[in-house]
């Protein structure tokens, strides 16, 4: 009977593990060991951290910029079926990290994120146009905006995939 017990809690066991290893899976972020490091840290942006209202103020541009990039035609079947608060919470860890911010950025590389979209130049430039206006509408200056889109931009290279 001992023995029958110790083989269904090692059943038991057995199964937990498996759980266990599926759940670390899917949580894992499936990033490309070859691609670029996707938030490099700036330091010497600091103060255009300052400009962007800090991480708060990146929460209340990334509502924006997502809102707009829903709308927009152009971009917006892209994020219809993506987890937008997600996604979100990553654009605001990426822009803080890479505005030298205390923050983490906790998302997947640029090119296993956008691996099977079939992205265009124009799409991406969309993209970019359509953080203007929302970086706009925030009162954002524009030479911080710049010191922004000119980290992002090199970006294509991993993005653009059409
Ligand atoms: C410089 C330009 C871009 C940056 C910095 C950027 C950044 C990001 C980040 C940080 C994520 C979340 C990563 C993760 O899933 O862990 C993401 C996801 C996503 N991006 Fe981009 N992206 C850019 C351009 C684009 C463009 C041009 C498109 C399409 C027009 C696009 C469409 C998407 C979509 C649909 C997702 C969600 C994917 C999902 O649901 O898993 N991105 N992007």
């Amino acid at each position: 009977q001992d023995a029958a017990v110790s083989a269904e809690e090692q059943a038991i066991l057995a199964e937990e593990a498996r759980l266990e290893a599926e759940e670390a899976a899917s949580a894992a972020p499936m990033n490309d060991p070859t691609a670029p490091n996707p938030a490099p840290a700036h330091p010497e942006l600091r103060p255009v951290l300052d400009q962007f209202g800090g991480e708060a103020g990146l929460t209340k541009l990334m509502d924006t910029f997502m809102a707009g990039l829903i709308a927009d035609p152009r971009t917006g079947p892209f994020f219809a079926n993506s987890d937008q608060v997600r996604v979100k919470r990553q654009l605001v860890e990426q822009f803080c990290v890479i505005l030298g911010g205390d923050c983490t950025y906790t998302g997947r590389d640029m090119k296993s994120s956008h691996r099977d979209m079939q992205i265009g130049r124009g799409d991406f430039n969309a993209l970019v146009e359509v953080l203007q206006v929302a970086m706009n509408e925030h009162d954002v200056p524009f030479a911080a905006q710049n010191k922004l889109l000119a980290k992002l931009a090199p970006m294509h290279r991993e993005i653009v995939n059409k």
